[in-house]
């Protein structure tokens, strides 16, 4: 039985996907019952980008390594990345704090105005076992909170929203570096375009709560089914050991090896097509854990609803030119029509793609 006063009812909607899922004969698949290797991310050292010295040489190779690792990864960790762990423990002890409240106020949420809405568990739209998520998430439109709490000299600094904000502000920061470097590195020199289309009032802010799985057969169930981030690029912050990140490298599913000192940064949609392709936003999911919870934050660096996305590079274009407002609604209808997003093969200009699963 879940534990009637935190975790949302997962049980009863797991049962009633299991028995529509055995009728429809759309079960486990055997085929990903295969062992998954698990992987050492590239590690880079930020240090070079923001050390005040001469050292161009070291900040150079610091550049390309993040253009190499977006390129043939889509995802990679980043230490000495800026980020005090006063500020990452401060928004992890709140975090845990918010998601221990009764099932009943995440989800009614009233007693925090800039919660309204952004309360989601389980999946409402899934209509087999594959789609469904075992983990409950806060999806926080920074608009709603940035300049409220730490720009006052009022209030305690022990809370929630205070936390996110300070967060927010860091990851703003480095989101931006690491978007520039990106784009210098495709030839985009002094390209103002992120300054510009991404603020910190235009960003998400998600946390994700894993509870244990604590049935049989813990990896054919996800904790968040496979997907790709609807953004630029995404930081991540797992500051448990506990594993369950995977993401697609090279065709094959293989499984993150936590690091305890680093961020974890990865791709987003929206850089793969103003990119045309040339970073990689990756397909990754989360496995449960039998015995052990799980939390996550996830900072998602997006642009204004009307920012347009077109290929920024002088090649044949992948995909055609959108909005990011048109591509948001796009994943709202796909999620609702199918259970689970579909994303940029939506927006291929010669559609050779097509679905083979769902
Ligand atoms: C059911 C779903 C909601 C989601 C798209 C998905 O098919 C699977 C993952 C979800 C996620 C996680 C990252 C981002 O928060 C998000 C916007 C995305 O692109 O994939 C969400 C989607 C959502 O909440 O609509
Ligand atoms: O919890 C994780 O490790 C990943 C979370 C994630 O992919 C997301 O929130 O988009
Ligand atoms: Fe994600």
């Amino acid at each position: 039985m879940d534990s009637a006063s935190t975790n949302p009812p997962f049980h009863k909607a797991f049962k009633t996907l299991m028995e529509k899922t055995q009728r429809e004969r759309e079960g486990f698949d055997e085929t990903e019952l295969v062992e998954i290797e698990e992987c050492e991310l590239p590690v880079i050292d930020l240090s070079p980008l923001f050390e005040e010295n001469d050292d161009e040489v070291a900040r150079e190779e610091c550049k390309s390594e993040i253009a190499r690792a977006s390129k043939e990864w889509g995802f990679f960790h980043v230490v000495k990345h800026g980020i005090s762990s006063e500020v990452l423990n401060g928004l992890r002890i709140e975090q845990e704090k918010v998601f221990k409240l009764p099932f009943d106020v995440k989800k009614n949420n009233n007693d925090f105005n800039f919660f309204a809405g952004s309360y989601r568990w389980g999946s409402p739209t899934a209509t087999n076992i594959k789609q469904f998520s075992w983990s409950e998430a806060f999806h926080i439109p920074l608009a709603d909170i940035m300049g409220s709490t730490t720009s006052t000299t009022t209030g305690p600094n022990n809370t929630l929203t205070y936390r996110i904000e300070q967060f927010a502000w860091d990851a703003y920061n480095l989101a931006q570096t690491l978007a520039d470097i990106l784009a210098e590195k495709i030839g985009e020199q002094n390209s103002k375009f992120f300054r510009e289309n991404c603020l910190p009032t235009t960003c998400y802010l998600r946390m994700n709560r894993y509870p244990p799985f604590p049935m049989a057969s813990p990896s054919q169930v996800h904790g968040l089914i496979p997907h790709t981030d609807s953004c630029f690029l995404t930081i991540l912050l797992l500051q448990d050991q506990v594993r369950g990140l995977q993401l697609v490298k090279d065709g094959k599913w293989i499984a993150v090896k936590p690091n305890p000192h680093a961020l974890t940064i990865n791709i987003g949609d929206l850089f793969q097509a103003w990119s045309n392709g040339v970073y990689k936003s990756v397909e990754h999911r989360v496995v449960t854990n039998p015995e052990f919870e799980r939390f996550s934050t996830a900072y998602f660096f997006c642009p204004f609803n009307e920012t347009v996305i077109e290929n920024c590079s002088k090649q044949p274009s992948v995909y055609r030119r959108f909005s990011y407002q048109e591509y948001r609604q796009q994943v709202r209808d796909d999620v609702q029509k199918f259970g689970t997003k579909i994303g940029l093969p939506n927006f291929l200009l010669h559609n050779t793609w097509c679905r083979t699963s769902g």
